[in-house]
């Protein structure tokens, strides 16, 4: 079996809407993941045993994905040396500013990589999780080159209704 490289977590069931969009990424690159609900708020005790069981584990990643006050990115990544990807899920008030600013705003020394809000930076994250994991694994890298090359493809063939 394939030793699981990135780890997937978030703060709620109700996250997956937004979260699927990482692991969907990942699924389409073949990484070998997890994925589960942790909440630093609700379950501290399974997000401190997660993150410090994180590198024996053999973890290169960890995506965390959180809305509101949202703690559990940080709270990661300050139990553990593998590099945290923090997402700001939409929230229902403040659409995903209070997200994004408890994730971004971390002190000087617990670094999290933030993301956009949403979809997109749940998409990015994995993505960027991917570009890392290419560094040591050629095919991988190969990969993500042929999505680029797709990618930009699909870009260039956009038309718009004022040229038709
Ligand atoms: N931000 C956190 C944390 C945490 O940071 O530990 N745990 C849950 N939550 C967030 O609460 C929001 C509402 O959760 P519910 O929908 O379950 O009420 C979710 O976006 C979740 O990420």
């Amino acid at each position: 079996m394939t030793p699981i490289q990135v780890g997937v977590v978030m703060g709620s069931s109700s996250d997956w809407e937004t979260m699927q969009h990482a692991v969907a990424i990942l699924q389409q690159f073949g990484i070998a993941f997890e994925a589960q609900v942790v909440s630093a708020h609700r379950m501290p005790d399974d997000m401190f045993r997660f993150a410090e069981s994180a590198v024996e584990r053999g973890l290169k990643a960890i995506i965390a994905g959180a809305g509101g006050a949202a703690h559990l990115p940080g709270m990661i990544a300050a139990k553990t040396p593998v590099p945290v990807l923090g997402v700001p899920v939409a929230s229902r008030h403040l659409q995903g500013v209070d997200s994004l600013h408890s994730i971004v705003q971390m002190p000087k020394g617990v670094p999290v990589a933030t993301f956009a809000i949403g979809q997109a930076g749940a998409a990015n994250a994995a993505l960027f999780a991917v570009a890392m994991l290419a560094n040591e694994d050629p095919a991988l890298r190969a990969k993500l080159d042929a999505f680029r090359a797709e990618q930009t493809e699909a870009a260039r063939n956009m038309t718009l209704p004022v040229n038709e």
